[in-house]
């Protein structure tokens, strides 16, 4: 924090957070870079692209690294902002339990040895929509014998199934797990492979890829005689800006590793 001195006195002037945007040419990074530049508080002072260095970004003024880049790339891209002295916001997807676990085991060795700790935000979602839909899911998942999720996105989307809907499915794995449930109802021999979707942990999983759209999930979940259906559509990528702007501000407040934007709202 700095200060100036006005006709009222000394009044505290915080400095703009500086915001290196990785993957700054992509969908998500050029709408991100939008977003940064338009806020008042926070001063976009890198993009970085594909085969550019993040090792001098700290002394262009960047404290915190926002990747959206590709799956193939977002870890070893973490692990660098990292060492250049960067706070991490990542959207990327394409995590596993062992690679988060790197990450934590790399940033608590850092913090180790800093008086102020380094921190790194990883959320599948940043929409506020995705992320209640995945809150009310789990939450909804210990009531229902069948539950099945279904993602649609447009058809440039790289991976599947995407980020969302896996820990989507964790989560009301874990529900069902922890509430007693067994597996689904599922007595359907299939005759083509794939025809009921990817499994991740017995819950099916399901990928559209369709033009027209952006980022959608539908959680469905039946009794006998009742369904529920939990829907998030993102329409346009300004969806998930809120939710990247808000760790960006927060991340420096939160040393260590932390999972999912619904760990920053007080839901
Ligand atoms: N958490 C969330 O809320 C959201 C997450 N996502 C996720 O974000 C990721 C990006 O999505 P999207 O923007 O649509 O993808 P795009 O393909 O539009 O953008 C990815 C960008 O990253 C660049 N890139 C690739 N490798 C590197 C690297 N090593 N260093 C720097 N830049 C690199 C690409 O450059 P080039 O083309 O030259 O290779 C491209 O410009 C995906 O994993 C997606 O699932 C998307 C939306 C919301
Ligand atoms: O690639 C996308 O577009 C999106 N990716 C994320 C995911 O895989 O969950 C988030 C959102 O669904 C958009």
């Amino acid at each position: 924090m700095t200060t100036r001195l006005s006709a009222l006195g000394t009044v505290p002037v915080v400095s703009a957070i500086g915001v290196a945007v990785v993957g700054a040419a992509g969908r998500m990074g050029s709408t991100v870079c939008e977003a940064v530049e338009a806020a008042d508080d926070l001063e976009l002072v890198a993009r970085v692209d594909a085969e550019d260095d993040v090792a001098g970004l700290a002394a262009v003024g960047a404290s915190v690294g926002v990747d959206f880049t590709v799956p193939a790339a977002v870890e070893d891209n973490v692990h660098a902002l990292l060492d250049a002295g960067l706070h991490a916001v990542v959207g990327t997807t394409g995590w596993t339990e062992e690679s988060l676990g790197r990450v934590r085991d790399h940033v608590e060795r850092l913090n180790a040895e800093r008086s102020d700790g380094l921190g790194v935000v990883i959320a599948p979602n940043f929409a506020l929509s995705a992320v209640l839909a995945m809150r009310f899911a789990a939450q909804a998942a210990r009531y229902f014998e069948s539950a099945e999720v279904v993602e649609l996105h447009h058809p440039n989307k790289v991976d599947a199934p995407s980020g969302t809907a896996l820990a989507t499915a964790r989560h009301i794995a874990g529900a069902r797990r922890d509430a007693g449930r067994g597996d689904v109802p599922d007595a359907t021999e299939t005759q083509i492979d794939g025809a009921r979707g990817a499994v991740v942990d017995g819950v099916h999983v399901h990928a559209v890829r369709l033009r027209g759209l952006v980022a959608h999930e539908e959680i469905l979940l039946g009794n006998p005689g009742e369904q529920l259906t939990i829907r998030t559509d993102s329409f346009d990528r300004v969806s998930f800006m809120p939710g990247v702007l808000l760790a960006v501000r927060e991340v420096a407040r939160r040393p260590g590793l932390t999972v999912g934007l619904d760990q920053m709202l007080d839901l």
